[in-house]
């Protein structure tokens, strides 16, 4: 089969894109990581599957596979780029598109200078939610114990998919490849975890860096920037609208506490288009 497909980042947060509207694809686990491996297939982040939506109020069906073939439930930097996809591919000729996604509906607001809003829909901090085996209860902060590290702080969000937000006076390349990959597969955390480390500048401003679940640290991560901000705001430690400095660039999140939906506003870069034999 000939698979074209479209090369996008969010933040560097890299997506291969394809269209299965107009073409109906299915790909199995071993076809997934290959057009993930950077060194024999194409290489990504996260591959997204735009496809007819199952209910008729919606425009698209969003699916996203972590590069390990994994499926997952949200992606945020993904849906920017899908947004950007949509439009460009002339599949929709709407600025403000309703989409299906793993865990729910989402809004996405093309803007008129390019960048995209995204309504991602409301946070939860129940441990039950992400999964999270909580030793303690109805808290805001869990203490986990890490082999070599001791105690670590950390909140559990569930923006769709399972975050474990940690904050850290200073973000360096040993605490996120060393304390990530062992919250990330820590037992409390039966379906693993994406780790945020936040390191608060002022009430408008943060640092963060983020080890995806099954990726490894990325240039960005949408979901993990909202899941950060909003365990932030919740702590007393952030005013409601926040930018948040990744590896890759800035992401702007604004939420307004309990009930609200988290939006978060960014970029969606289209790098090339490609083809490849499946
Ligand atoms: N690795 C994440 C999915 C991609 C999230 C990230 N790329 C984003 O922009 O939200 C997970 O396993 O839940």
């Amino acid at each position: 089969m000939l698979l074209k497909f479209s090369k996008m980042h969010g933040l560097g947060n890299d997506f291969v894109v394809v269209d299965a509207v107009s073409r109906k694809v299915y790909f199995n686990k071993e076809q997934i990581e290959f057009l993930g491996d950077r060194n024999r297939g194409i290489g990504f982040d996260q591959l997204l599957i735009v496809e007819p939506p199952i209910s008729p109020e919606m425009d698209f069906r969003y699916r996203i596979y972590n590069s390990n073939g994994s499926e997952v439930e949200h992606c945020g930097n993904g849906a920017r780029c899908f947004a950007k996809f949509v439009i460009e591919k002339d599949l929709t000729n709407k600025s403000v598109i309703n989409v299906e996604t793993k865990r729910g509906q989402i809004q996405l607001i093309v803007q008129d200078d390019g960048e995209v809003t995204v309504d991602m829909g409301e946070p939860s901090f129940n441990p039950v939610d992400l999964p999270f085996d909580a030793t303690e209860n109805d808290t805001a902060l869990y203490s986990l114990e890490l082999d070599g590290y001791g105690p670590v702080e950390l909140t559990p969000v569930s923006v769709g998919n399972p975050h474990a937000v940690i904050r850290v006076d200073r973000l360096t390349d040993e605490l996120v490849s060393g304390v990530g990959p062992l919250v990330e597969s820590h037992s409390s955390f039966p379906a693993n975890v994406n780790v945020g480390f936040m390191e608060v500048l002022n009430r408008d401003e943060v640092n963060l860096r983020v080890y995806e679940r099954d990726v490894g640290e990325t240039q960005a991560c949408g979901t993990g920037t909202c899941a950060a901000i909003v365990a932030g705001i919740r702590q007393g430690w952030l005013n409601s609208k926040v930018t948040a400095h990744l590896l890759g660039g800035d992401l702007r999140i604004e939420w307004h506490g309990e009930g609200s939906p988290i939006l978060m506003t960014g970029p969606a870069t289209k790098v090339f288009e490609g083809q490849i034999y499946l």
